[in-house]
């Protein structure tokens, strides 16, 4: 189960030398302009259908056409070729200008900074995200889970249709506060933020995706975005000052790090990048791991075979309160995990390369760039058996390609905070299966909705008993 959170070693170019020239100046296939908005209008009620199509229709490295000019992009297809791009040669790319948008005018945190900044940044971080760390402070989050899920119990009583991907969410945001900055919200004030974050959060999302279009056309949720961003930075505000009243801790934990961390700039600018890291941790771990939760019961719920193993296992834990130290009990649960993330999967990930390449043979121009497509790696049959199966035992008995399963995204700039996501939502996933049933509508599946991290279109209804 250990996976150490370290940073890879990267290459470094000696200062002064010249990148090598490409070898190739050929650009590879592509269905050009009109071709393909003919394909996106058959796919536009399955958007994530739509990448893996054109690769499938034109290869592995292909030309995707835009309407804007100088600008060059390229899907890639194949594992090798996420390996070039985030692990083998990530110095050659860097994160999409889009994604500044995410933090709407607060200074870039974590995710979105690079070279130096992101080391100097992740560094003191990174301990904190060890196996051994999470352990140790494992209480805090099993407290928050085992109180939230109880709450759960008034649905069961009342035996009405609950929307639990709604639900999740404050079960989420307990465990990832209480874990990371030893903030205990009560229920209702857990229900807002949580509300508050998702508006954000679909907010931000639509700003990224229309970054190039003059600032005067109107941004979807734009109103609430910018309401739910104030109250929600106030409450940041807030549980910074009330730390900063608080004695320092013997044995620093995240918060007190990022409060004590040297950021550039005058007192105003190091405050806000200091808030803006508190708020990029709360942003990365909360959606990211509701939603991997809630298509993980979505999947488990329309599987009964799968739902059965997942019980039994639950079971031989024999009762009581579902531990840290149960996980390594678990793998079959953290099996249906896995194969819930393979099927939910983020449409696209989008990198801009700094300097001249070449990828299967093609050039890619300095500046382009290039799409992965998560969703596509992760059904493509060529890395897959069975790939529109939901057969979690493929995490336990099959040779997994490393590269062609990239929830967490892989390389230097894999995610920081993964392994946490396995302790929640291990622990949050058994403690639901040991309380409850869950029943959802016959013949209901799951459909991609496009969130921070892919939702549930028309959430996830369901109805709960006590077992
Ligand atoms: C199931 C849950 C999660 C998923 C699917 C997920 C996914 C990802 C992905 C794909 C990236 C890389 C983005 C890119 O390179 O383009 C990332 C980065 C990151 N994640 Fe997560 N994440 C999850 C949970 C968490 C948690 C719980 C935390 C911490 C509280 C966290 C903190 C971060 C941070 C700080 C980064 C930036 C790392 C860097 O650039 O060095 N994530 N995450």
């Amino acid at each position: 189960m250990a996976e150490p959170t370290t940073l890879t070693a990267c290459p470094v170019r000696p200062p002064g030398e010249l990148p090598p020239p490409a070898a190739t100046t050929h650009r590879p296939p592509g269905p050009g302009l009109l071709r393909m908005s003919a394909i996106a209008a058959r796919f536009s009620t399955e958007p994530y259908a739509f990448l893996p199509e054109i690769a499938r229709r034109y290869g592995d490295v292909v030309d995707i056409p835009v309407p804007v000019p100088g600008v060059t992009v390229t899907l890639v297809s194949h594992p090798d070729h996420v390996d070039h791009i985030m692990t083998r040669h990530h110095l050659r790319y860097h994160k999409h200008e889009g994604t500044a948008e995410l933090v709407t005018g607060e200074p870039p945190a974590l995710p979105l900074l690079e070279g130096e900044e992101w080391k100097r940044t992740r560094r003191p971080l990174n301990p904190f995200f060890s196996e051994r760390a999470l352990a140790a402070n494992s209480t805090p989050m099993v407290e928050a889970i085992a109180e939230r899920v109880a709450d759960w119990e008034v649905h069961a009583r009342s035996g009405g249709w609950v929307d639990l991907e709604h639900e999740i969410g404050p079960v989420v945001m307990d465990g990832l506060l209480r874990s990371i900055a030893d903030l205990a919200l009560s229920p209702e004030q857990l229900h807002e933020y949580v509300d508050g974050a998702r508006s954000y959060g679909q907010w931000v999302v639509g700003r990224a995706a229309m970054y190039k279009f003059p600032a005067f056309v109107p941004r979807p949720f734009g109103r609430r975005g910018a309401a739910a961003k104030t109250i929600m930075f106030g409450e940041l505000d807030r549980w910074v000052a009330e730390r900063r009243a608080q004695p320092p801790r013997e044995r620093p934990d995240i918060f007190q790090t990022l409060l004590e961390m040297e950021f550039p700039g005058t007192p105003d600018q190091q405050y806000a990048r200091m808030r803006s890291e508190l708020s990029g941790l709360v942003f990365a771990g909360f959606e990211t791991t509701a939603e991997a939760l809630a298509w993980t019961i979505a999947l488990l719920a329309r599987n009964p075979r799968a739902l059965g193993e997942a019980y039994a296992e639950v079971d031989a834990l024999g009762g009581g309160r579902v531990e840290y130290e149960h996980l390594e009990r678990l793998p079959y649960l953290r099996a249906c995990f896995d194969e819930a993330q393979r099927f939910q999967a983020a449409p696209a990930n989008v990198r801009t390369a700094t300097e001249e390449d070449e990828i299967g043979g093609y050039f890619i121009p300095a500046g382009s760039h290039v799409v992965i497509s998560p969703y596509g790696l992760q059904r493509d049959p060529r890395f897959w058996r069975d790939a529109e199966q939901f057969e979690p035992r493929r995490f336990i008995e099959d040779k997994i390609n490393r590269n062609a399963f990239i929830p967490f995204n892989i390389g230097p700039r894999k995610c920081m905070g993964s392994r946490m996501a396995y302790i929640e939502g291990l622990l949050t996933l058994a403690t639901i299966l040991q309380k409850f049933t869950v029943q959802i509508r016959d013949g209901w599946t799951p459909r991609h909705r496009i969130r921070v991290s892919t939702g549930l279109a028309g959430g996830l209804p369901a109805k709960l008993a006590l077992r």
